[in-house]
């Protein structure tokens, strides 16, 4: 019997410095995320960020939360009730850390019946520490815990037509009575490094102004090209204009260089270049979370605003709309019918 597995990043139990330590603990020492040789992992992640950051992120986090819990986790948990309720396969969830864990889900459809699950990684866009992590983590899962059940994985869906046509009436429902002088698209940003270590030709990504937009198999695999892919294709379908758009990248930790132009540092030139009403969009994340509901929905407002912006608007994540639940659906049930998955 074939079912679906969901899986999204996960969240801390509790926005508490006690239980969001071991959570970061966990991310953080994924070799996919803080990508060095074991030992100096350790040395970096115990020895100096978990020193002070459970207790900045746990503020964070107090934030967001919900009555019900982390927006993320209850937004990805809305989201597959009602997936669930548009498939006749069974749908678990799971989360790639934290407690939520991707070995339970598996269980939950192996009690089904399961053995032959697709997995979907809740993320558009691949990159080393977001995608491919979820498909590698769930694959052990799979070889250690449930050798007879089959894995396939849904590719990422990046220019996917149904899903930038989702995203696109989205954001046009975002921006309808809102007058702009800019729309930014903010995706989560990535270590400049963690471009190259996906090129599978080891030479096509330079991270320049062309390579993004010169055709490479490097593309299957280049979060840049990816993110800048989706910003235009959802540019074509509403018809932006191209200098009232822009791309950044957020979220970054100390020392390595990151993808540019940083989020935070447009927030701070666009007003004094006369964009002064600006609407953000998030489309490296399908639901609301720390990233977009504190950093650019709180933070992001109090920095442009400090730096003379006048309007500015948040425009919410895909979260569980109806639209993006039936093109989910689509997919999968597609598969379930035909073995096909979209591209
Ligand atoms: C697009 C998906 C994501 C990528 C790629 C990604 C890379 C990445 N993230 C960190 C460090 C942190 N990220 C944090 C939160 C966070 N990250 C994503 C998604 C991607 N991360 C989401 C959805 C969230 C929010 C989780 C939630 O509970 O709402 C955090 C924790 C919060 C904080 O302390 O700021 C960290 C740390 C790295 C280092 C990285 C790539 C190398
Ligand atoms: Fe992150
Ligand atoms: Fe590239």
């Amino acid at each position: 019997m074939k079912g679906v597995l969901l899986v999204n990043l996960g969240s801390p139990d509790n926005p508490t410095p006690k239980d969001v330590k071991p959570y970061l603990d966990e991310f953080l020492m994924d070799e996919r995320v803080i990508d060095t040789p074991k030992w100096l992992r350790n040395i970096i992640v115990r020895g100096i960020i978990l020193q002070t950051r459970p207790k900045k992120s746990a503020a964070a986090y107090q934030k967001i939360w919900w009555e019900e819990g982390s927006p993320l986790i209850v937004i990805s948990e809305r989201f597959a009730a009602k997936v669930r309720g548009e498939t006749k396969m069974p749908v678990a969830l799971g989360m790639r850390y934290g407690s939520m864990s991707i070995k339970n889900a598996l269980v939950e459809l192996e009690a089904k019946g399961v053995d032959e699950v697709l997995l979907v990684p809740l993320y558009p866009h691949y990159a080393m520490s977001s995608y491919e992590t979820v498909v590698v983590k769930t694959m052990e899962e799979q070889q250690a815990h449930f050798p007879k059940m089959r894995l396939t994985t849904l590719p990422a869906f990046y220019k996917n037509e149904g899903y930038i046509e989702v995203l696109s009436k989205s954001i046009a429902e975002g921006l309808k009575n809102f007058d702009y002088d800019h729309i930014l698209f903010s995706y989560h940003g990535i270590p400049e490094r963690h471009i190259r270590k996906s090129d599978p030709t080891r030479f096509h990504c330079k991270i320049d102004g062309q390579c993004c937009s010169t055709n490479s198999v490097a593309h299957n695999t280049c979060y840049r090209h990816q993110c800048f892919d989706t910003t235009e294709r959802v540019k074509a379908y509403l018809g932006l204009p191209d200098e009232k758009v822009s791309n950044s990248f957020q979220s970054r930790l100390p020392n390595d260089p990151w993808l540019k132009p940083y989020t935070d540092f447009e927030f701070e030139r666009f007003p004094k270049e006369g964009k002064k009403k600006l609407a953000v969009i998030t489309p490296a994340f399908v639901s609301d979370c720390l990233e977009t509901l504190e950093e650019i929905a709180m933070e992001g407002k109090h920095q442009f605003q400090d730096a003379g912006g006048e309007d500015y608007k948040h425009i919410p994540c895909l979260n569980d709309d109806d639209a993006w639940v039936n093109v989910m659906a689509k997919w999968v049930n597609n598969w379930e019918t035909t073995g096909e998955l979209p591209s």
